[in-house]
């Protein structure tokens, strides 16, 4: 099983219509993004892309038009329920609801408001659908494994809203920017007349790379496939107003073939965020859990435990990268009652995992496939897929789940056989 890498140049700032058009420049299919965009959002919307220059590179820009005269304003509820119920690939669904979590998070904290009331504006609530799904289903078909980004450039001066003028980098995306590397760019501030602010980031763009990428860093090494430049609107003369995308295969690829034992993966340093708390209304915990799952946090759940003066209590538990550690513990302290937070550094050994998606009955269920040195570990069916499918059907969701082993193993998905080579990121 190859993996292939996708490394984000944001050199010169990230806008959602110019990740996707470098994703699509670098071979996706506007066919993939457009059937993608339209099971979130209907015929609403047209998706085209055309070459354009930008400073005298050639590059691809992604249009969005709105096709209705009105589009309604949407609250980030109303897109969570539209991409619930799209039919989309589950990792191409996975990925847009944590794009959109993050960014409704974000506009949540500047606008002092609760993120479900977040309100993605009229046309612009179209334009970031196409952007975040176009995206997503853009890297899916790429088959893009691992994403990493450089570091970012925001702008300086001011721009333009329906609010007012907003200082730059605009404050969703400097709320975005927290933990990431950037700096003001070479983006330099220009009068309207003259092509406009200096705004180099966008809050879609700044949510999109914070969300698929999973860590800042130059260059990595790899052997380089394909190169996508994707434009932004504007084209000042000072610099390319482009997001390149870089392709290829990391060093594992060229690997010599793997050993019996398949546990090779290397301990990854992560934090572990912990409290005790005693006094909180116990129905508010699943909200906690899912609200810092779609921050970042790569794990966070619950043990209960008997505290001090005999009080039944639980201890929350949240893990996550050093750069998601800021934002998580304020999560904590906003949605919990508790007074403070541990923090420990372990190291975790992480198999890679990747999607499979199988056919049960009428319907498709994704299966999480944990691998290493290219033998399956761990098959097994998303537990939400199977759940909607019993739903959906009226079956009960033991006979769901089994059928979907079932497949998997017909599929020829079990332990110890070789990772397949359709395996989603
Ligand atoms: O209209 C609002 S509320 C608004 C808020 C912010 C904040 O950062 S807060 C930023 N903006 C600007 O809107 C455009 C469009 O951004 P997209 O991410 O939807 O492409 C951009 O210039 C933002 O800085 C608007
Ligand atoms: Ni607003």
């Amino acid at each position: 099983m190859s993996r292939r890498h996708a490394w984000i140049d944001a050199s010169a700032g990230v806008a959602g219509d110019m990740l996707l058009g470098a994703l699509l420049d670098a071979g996706a299919t506007l066919d993939a993004v457009r059937t993608a965009v339209h099971a979130v959002a209907g015929e609403t919307v047209a998706v085209s892309a055309r070459q354009v220059t930008r400073a005298g590179l050639r590059a691809l820009k992604v249009d969005v038009t709105a096709l209705v005269a009105e589009p309604p304003a949407r609250t980030w509820r109303d897109v969570r329920a539209m991409l619930g119920r799209a039919a989309l690939p589950e990792p191409v669904r996975r990925n847009a609801v944590a794009v959109f979590a993050r960014l409704a998070e974000a506009e949540a904290r500047v606008h002092g408001v609760t993120p479900d009331d977040v309100h993605f504006h009229e046309v612009g609530a179209l334009d970031a659908i196409a952007d975040v799904v176009g995206s997503c289903a853009a890297l899916h078909d790429l088959a893009v494994t691992t994403v990493s980004a450089g570091p970012v450039a925001l702008g300086s001066g001011s721009i333009r809203t329906r609010h007012g003028r907003l200082p730059v980098p605009a404050p969703a995306v400097a709320e975005l920017a927290r933990g990431w590397q950037v700096s003001a760019g070479d983006g330099k501030w220009q009068p309207a007349s003259a092509g406009g602010g200096g705004e180099l980031a966008t809050p879609t763009g700044m949510a999109l790379l914070r969300t698929l990428a999973e860590v800042c860093e130059p260059l990595p090494p790899m052997t380089l496939d394909t190169v996508g430049v994707g434009a932004g609107g504007r084209d000042p003369a000072d610099h390319a107003n482009v997001v390149r995308v870089l392709l290829g295969l990391p060093p594992e690829n060229e690997a010599p073939a793997p050993t019996a034992a398949p546990m090779s993966a290397a301990p990854e340093a992560l934090l572990l965020l912990e409290a005790n708390v005693d006094d909180l209304d116990p129905r508010l915990w699943p909200g906690v859990l899912d609200g810092l799952l779609g921050l970042g946090a790569a794990d966070a759940w619950l043990t209960p435990i008997l505290m001090k003066k005999g009080r039944p209590a639980h201890v929350l538990s949240v893990l996550c990268r050093a750069g998601d550690a800021d934002l998580l513990r304020e999560r904590i302290f906003r949605d919990t009652s508790t007074l403070g937070i541990r923090q420990s550094a372990p190291e975790r050994v992480a198999l890679a995992r990747g999607f499979v998606e199988v056919a049960v009955g009428e319907g498709r269920i994704a299966v999480k496939l944990g691998h290493a040195d290219g033998v399956l570990v761990q098959v097994m069916p998303e537990f939400a897929d199977v759940a909607a499918l019993a739903r959906r059907t009226g079956r009960a969701e033991r006979a769901v789940l089994q059928e979907a082993l079932a497949a998997a193993a017909s599929a020829g998905l079990v332990a110890g056989a070789e990772v397949p080579a359709e395996l989603e990121s």
